[in-house]
């Protein structure tokens, strides 16, 4: 339980000390003043012509709440049950690749922000430091471990099964990256983090990866990362395969079709991700939010909702809760607040979105998470959606 009245959440903000960026675009443009364009651009852009990056914003502002007032607000309750676990916030950190591109620390800065916040870190395959280096890094932390599958499938095996041994309590197979997304801005600045090699992390220690290297040099190891991490054949027998090949919770992420959310249900997977990977991947796309009802309505509660994509601050947490998400995952926003200020950039970014939502949930007149669902949304057209 949060007690509102413990100390005004706005207001800590307004000190005499170092000022930090308040919001997503302040945030954007510190990191963009701070960084190379190289890096700033591949984390900053969308695929294409990045409409699917501005449907997720757009998704955002067609919905509006109309608060209830007079109900007691002093205590909101913003703990969420997912696999068993109960956590104070419903707010994850998404899987993103290759960190120690903005810091040195890079994965290990992040994980222990998560582990200080008791939120979920979600390690990407494509990470700068090892799953085991992350584990150890902060071994009370709750982790879990997102699949790309390997063209060499038995390599994918090889990791779920060293992130089963170092503690990760769940598998996130992405689905909407058997390729790359047709990057521009990448392609303007002759920047690939890949071809640099900061996603050794997952394959280099990888005694099943490393026995298909002809050499130990490093261009070896970038053409067989290359080689491995595309992996266009990838299809519903796979994660069949892939469940008998784990005891662990499975998620799949980038669902935005219900009939894939479906499938999913009736496949055997325990969760799915709302996603359009932050708009990165095919552009033109659905805006997540806008994916989320039909997908909502099709699982009915049968297996949790995860939601990810242009979530950058508290009140579109508190949207996407109140159509139908259990939590929501965070991708740039902590990233830029890793480039800015390490680990204590990562938890002044997710602190701010966590107090936001806290007042959000609020002066919406709910006391709970759950509470959400209940309150009134009408879209941008007046059309009351509940
Ligand atoms: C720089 C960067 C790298 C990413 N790497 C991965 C990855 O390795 N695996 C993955 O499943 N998603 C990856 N994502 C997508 C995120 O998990 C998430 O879906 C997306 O960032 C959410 O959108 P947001 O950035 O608008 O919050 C990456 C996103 C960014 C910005
Ligand atoms: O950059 C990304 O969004 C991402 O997910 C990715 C996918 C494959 C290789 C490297 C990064």
């Amino acid at each position: 339980m949060t007690n509102i009245t413990d100390g005004d959440l706005l207001l800590k903000n307004i000190t005499a000390q170092a000022p930090f960026p308040i919001c997503f675009a302040d945030l954007e443009k510190a990191v963009a003043e701070k960084i190379e364009a190289g890096p700033f651009g591949y984390i900053r852009s969308g695929a294409g012509g990045e409409q699917t990056l501005r449907n997720n914003r757009a998704a955002f502002e067609k919905y509006s709440i109309v608060p209830r007032f007079l109900k007691d607000v002093s205590n909101v309750q913003t703990s969420i049950n997912l696999f068993g676990k109960t956590y104070p916030t419903p707010l994850l950190f998404a899987p993103v690749g290759m960190n120690g591109m903005v810091h040195d620390e890079g994965e290990l800065a992040v994980v222990r922000a998560a582990e200080h916040l008791n939120m979920p870190y979600i390690q990407s395959t494509v990470s700068t430091y090892a799953l085991e280096e992350v584990a150890q890094a902060a071994p009370s932390a709750t982790k879990w471990f997102q699949l790309y599958w390997s063209t060499n499938e038995e390599i994918a095996f090889s990791m779920v099964a060293r992130a089963e041994a170092a503690g990760f309590e769940a598998i996130v197979l992405t689905v909407d990256t058997v390729m790359l997304g047709w990057r521009e801005e990448d392609v303007r600045n002759q920047f690939s983090p890949l071809k640099l090699g900061y996603a050794r992390g997952n394959y280099m220690n990888d005694p099943v990866f490393t026995a298909t290297l002809p050499d130990d040099s490093f261009e070896s190891y970038v053409q067989g990362v290359l080689q491995n991490v595309f992996h266009p054949t990838l299809n519903w027998a796979h994660v069949r395969e892939l469940k008998k090949r784990t005891n662990l919770p499975i998620l799949l992420k980038g669902i935005l079709h219900p009939e894939d959310a479906k499938l999913a249900i009736d496949n055997g997977i325990d969760g799915i991700i709302v996603s359009n990977h932050g708009g990165r991947q095919l552009d033109g796309v659905i805006g997540s939010l806008d994916a989320l009802p039909a997908i909502a309505k099709v699982v009915n509660g049968q297996i949790p909702i995860i939601l990810d994509s242009g979530v950058y601050r508290g009140m579109d947490a508190l949207k996407a809760l109140a159509l139908g998400a259990d939590a929501v995952a965070i991708g740039r926003p902590f990233v830029y607040g890793l480039a800015l200020e390490g680990q204590q950039g990562v938890e002044k970014v997710m602190t701010n979105l966590y107090d936001e939502l806290k007042v959000s949930i609020a002066l919406a007149g709910a006391t709970s998470v759950k509470g959400l669902r209940n309150i009134t949304l009408v879209k941008h057209d007046g059309t009351e959606v509940r």
